[in-house]
């Protein structure tokens, strides 16, 4: 049997790091996916006491001998749940050890945290059993679009799903979303897998990614929010690579040396997403409000963009994008953790396909990558069946 799971990366349209802090933020997914495959070791002809993990884009193989695994964390391995104890520091240390004897290359040091999380969610999901696991992705690593939450929750989806703690329809081999309930506990190991990539992560990537749509996120709770006006958002990625939780614990730290001028920052951020939100949700019917939307959104993408850059995450690369978009009059902020990584653009409804085509033609010219996707769109979804040699993230077979 084979099982596969898909998720989404997302945009964080106001909010980040500030979110970890206790303030809201609003999120949206995007059509850009990660696929997790699993199969067992039998059908795919490997040996049968292994657990391989192939990261197909970058053409890596791990592997461990299923009983290395047991004799190194004999204390997971049983049906845990994502709040049991499975987090203890001592299971780390032995995570690190198995994944150390895989060398890494170094140029790809930075798969650390995210081998680490697979060790960890499917021993304590799955156990001790060998099987292949196929992971390939349409989003670009460490660069603010939440592929390590959608690698997490398409993971965790997939082991929850191959172990039958979530029920699939075996005679159904399209995509199916999951019921709610179901979709919960896919968030709750997708959380814990993000707390070994992030340290610190506040939980929206992973929430915005098992669920869809568009959010607003505080303190670990989601509220389902839908846009009443057309947002078309341009994503530049700086290519200027970065680690998500390097920048968050950077700002953790300015926090503790400064703690009333930060708390000053989160909460201006706080009401920032909060008029976002509000606004994105107006009803806005003919063009004259529209404009008027779009006018005060990036007023507002501005200044969350100033207070990101007080926190201390902005970056020469993502200021010559703002500098860029400036020009034709648009505003942009960072999104996701910053220090590069990737720039929203906010393209309003009215504006000419032929102006879109300039700003990109010059933010291309500097070599920085632009693209323009669906926001809002779906969640996880998971599938029973599938020939693992024609599956593609975007789900076409
Ligand atoms: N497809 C994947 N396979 C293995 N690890 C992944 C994958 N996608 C993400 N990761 C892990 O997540 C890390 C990037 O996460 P992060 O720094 O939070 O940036 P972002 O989530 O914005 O892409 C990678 O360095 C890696 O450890
Ligand atoms: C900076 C933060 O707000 C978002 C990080 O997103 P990303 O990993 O850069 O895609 C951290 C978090 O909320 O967990
Ligand atoms: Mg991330």
């Amino acid at each position: 049997m084979e099982i596969r799971a898909r998720a989404p990366g997302k945009i964080i349209l106001s909010g980040e790091h500030a979110v970890v802090h206790g303030a809201t933020a609003v999120a949206a997914s995007i059509d850009l996916y990660t696929l997790v495959l699993i199969r067992s070791s039998t059908s795919s002809g490997t040996d049968d006491g292994l657990l391989e993990l192939q990261l197909k884009d970058m053409a890596l193989v791990f592997s461990w001998p299923v009983q290395r695994i047991k004799e190194t964390l004999p204390e997971l391995g049983t049906a845990l749940s994502p709040s049991s104890t499975s987090f203890l520091p001592e299971s780390m240390k032995s995570i690190a050890t198995l994944v150390e004897e895989q060398n890494i290359p170094e140029a790809k040091i930075g798969l650390f945290g995210g081998v680490s999380a697979f060790l960890l969610l499917y021993t304590s999901i799955q156990g001790f059993k060998p099987a292949t696991v196929v992971i390939s992705s349409d989003l670009p690593m460490g660069s603010g679009l939440g592929s390590s939450a959608a690698f997490c929750v398409a993971l965790s989806a997939a082991l929850l799903a191959y172990s039958g703690a979530v029920r699939l329809d075996v005679n159904n081999y399209g995509w199916l979303t999951l019921a709610e309930l179901e979709l919960e506990l896919v968030n709750k190991w997708a959380f814990v897998g993000e707390k070994i990539i992030h340290g610190k992560p506040s939980g929206i990537d992973n929430t915005v990614s098992t669920f869809g749509n568009m959010i607003m996120f505080r303190l670990g709770e989601l509220t389902r929010i839908k846009s009443n006006m057309p947002l078309r958002m341009l994503i530049t990625n700086t290519k200027v690579g970065r680690n998500t939780k390097a920048l968050v614990a950077g700002v953790s730290e300015r926090a503790s040396r400064h703690p009333d001028a930060m708390a000053a920052v989160f909460s201006a951020v706080d009401s920032i997403s909060k008029e976002l939100s509000t606004i994105i949700q107006s009803p806005a019917s003919d063009e004259l409000s529209i404009t008027e939307n779009e006018d005060k959104l990036e007023e507002l993408l501005e200044m969350n963009q100033g207070l990101l850059q007080s926190m201390g995450v902005s970056h020469s690369s993502i200021e010559a994008v703002i500098r860029t978009t400036l020009k034709y009059k648009l505003a942009s902020k960072l999104t996701g953790a910053g220090g590069g990584g990737c720039v929203l653009t906010l393209l309003p409804a009215l504006l000419a396909d032929a102006v879109v085509d300039k700003v990109i033609a010059e933010l291309e010219s500097c070599g920085f990558q632009c693209l323009i996707t669906a926001i809002g769109g779906k969640g996880l979804e998971i599938s029973s069946s599938c020939n693992s040699s024609t599956c593609h993230p975007s789900g076409e077979i």
